[in-house]
């Protein structure tokens, strides 16, 4: 489009510090690609931010996102920054996530209590009967299923507040997404990265993690377009990848899945000629997903890995889906039966029925 006369973006968001540095980042990547737009931020806070006291598992879907959406489809906002990890994987009828940056760090992270000084390394190192703190179901299911001997604590509010309390209110440590704690200045407490190859098992992020979600109205021709210039597609792919396995895996609700994409050179053929070291600019990339459904317990566990040529939006979407089907072959879908007989009619897990 012609973008020479100056115009304005609304752009709606949580009102959390976390969001409004996000949106920050956003714009300022918008406004170097389009001088002539002007921007405004259009902040509010969600049901999950009001809600300071449910647990995070219980309150069902949509709970960040869906006073934003209804301002997008009723023509106040024109664009919403999420996270991603917060977007459901299906959105309403008219809406669309337009675009995805590039991603922070997508890994989880512990943070010890500052009473504990420098003591600790590794959650490994934690004697038993230790306590760490997370809402979320996904987090504490990994984590039983490594280190059965912890105990686990709710721990809920914005970043700030749960370093606070992991520091003063009786904790071990406490599990945050890196993303978080590096964009608002606090990466410097982050004591250990938990991934695929952490020793003493591995452990995977939620799906989405330390990626930016662009939503859009889905008529938005002129949005979308402008959303280009800040698309990262290899992230877009990854994060679509996950999603797909998310979709396949939940009819709806949310469940205790995590993932972890990365993107690997194809091999070279087994004839390959040895040294042949050179960078090949046209080389095929291939996505690696690897995905993992545990009980609340920890004590069942499915996991999954599949690498695939990934060139469009819809090769990702098919590559979580055939992982999300293979793990629902693989047992699956008898660890999901079990929370979903747990939830409540908002399709929330009980915890303390699935627990
Ligand atoms: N609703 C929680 C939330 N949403 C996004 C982030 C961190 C940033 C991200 O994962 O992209 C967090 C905090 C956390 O999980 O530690």
């Amino acid at each position: 489009m012609d973008s020479t006369e100056p115009f304005t973006i609304r752009v709606g968001t949580r009102s959390s510090a976390l969001a409004l540095k996000q949106t920050e980042l956003v714009i300022s990547a918008l406004q170097a690609a389009h001088p002539h737009a002007r921007f405004e931020v259009h902040a509010q806070a969600t049901a999950g931010d009001r809600d300071k006291t449910t647990p995070l598992p219980e309150m069902g879907k949509g709970l960040w996102t869906s006073e934003l959406e209804a301002r997008l489809t009723a023509g106040e906002i024109d664009l919403i920054v999420h996270s991603l990890k917060d977007m459901p994987t299906t959105l309403p009828e008219d809406c669309v996530l337009g675009c995805v940056p590039a991603r922070e760090d997508p890994r989880d992270v512990v943070v010890f209590s500052a009473a504990h000084g420098d003591k600790y390394k590794t959650i490994a190192d934690l004697p038993a009967g230790s306590v760490v703190g997370t809402s979320s179901v996904r987090r504490a299911a990994q984590l039983r299923r490594r280190y059965p001997h912890l105990a686990f604590r709710d721990v809920r509010g914005n970043i700030d507040t749960r370093v606070r309390k992991c520091d003063e209110d009786g904790y071990d440590c406490i599990i945050l997404a890196a993303a978080g704690l590096l964009r608002t200045g606090v990466g410097a407490r982050i004591a250990q990265y938990l991934e695929s190859s952490t020793p003493g098992g591995g452990m995977l992020h939620a799906v989405g993690q330390g990626a930016l979600g662009l939503e859009v109205r889905k008529s938005d021709e002129r949005m979308l377009g402008l959303l280009k210039a800040v698309e990262h597609t290899p992230t877009m792919m990854a994060c679509f990848a996950e999603r797909s396995v998310m979709r396949t895996l939940e009819g709806g609700c949310s469940v205790p899945v995590a993932v972890e994409t990365e993107w690997v050179e194809e091999e070279e053929a087994a004839t390959g000629e040895e040294g042949d070291e050179e960078v090949r600019p046209d080389r095929k990339r291939k996505l690696r997903l690897r995905a993992t459904v545990v009980s609340l317990d920890g004590k069942t566990a499915v996991d999954g890995e599949r690498t695939e040529e990934v060139a469009s939006l819809a090769q990702a979407d098919s590559l979580g889906k055939k992982l999300a089907q293979e793990l629902i072959e693989r047992g699956a879908q008898s660890i999901l039966d079990v929370i979903n007989q747990g939830r409540t009619a908002t399709g929330a897990v009980k915890l303390s029925e699935a627990a």
